[in-house]
């Protein structure tokens, strides 16, 4: 078993910062679980275009508020506490900050081995290494 206290991860190589965005990875790769998980701040006004290519990725608010535009239909939805999105179809859109820090909850599969920052096309790179 293993207990991670997001304190703990705070200021280590595991928090990995990018425009718009602060992400604390509790759980990566090497730990095992065929998944990644995060907390995710995203700062009030933040706005992220954002384009998972090689990864699925689900995110549950638990804090702050925000939007999320699907660039495929064009619909925007609200984004608070309680509300979950899950981009199964590696869609790309655009997450906006509201009037409150967002505080998310993050998995990924396959999971992020590391210190992962988005492409030009706000993707994370596949994952190469044999293991
Ligand atoms: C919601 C989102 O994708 N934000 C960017 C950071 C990412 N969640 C991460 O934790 O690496």
């Amino acid at each position: 078993m293993k207990i991670v206290r997001v304190q703990d991860i705070i200021g280590t190589e595991r928090e990995v910062t990018g425009p718009g965005w602060t992400s604390r990875r509790m759980l990566l790769k090497k730990d095992g679980m065929g998944f990644s998980f995060h907390e995710t701040i995203i700062p009030a006004g933040a706005e992220l275009n954002l384009w998972y290519k090689h990864h699925l990725e689900a995110v549950y608010c638990v804090a702050g508020n925000g939007k999320i535009l699907d660039k495929a239909t064009g619909e925007t939805h609200e984004i608070t506490d309680g509300t979950l999105y899950a981009l199964d179809k590696h869609d790309q859109h655009t997450l906006y900050g509201g009037t409150e820090d967002m505080r998310l909850i993050c998995a990924f599969n396959p999971p992020v081995t590391g210190r992962e920052v988005h492409d030009e096309d706000g993707a994370y790179l596949p994952d190469t290494s044999e293991d």
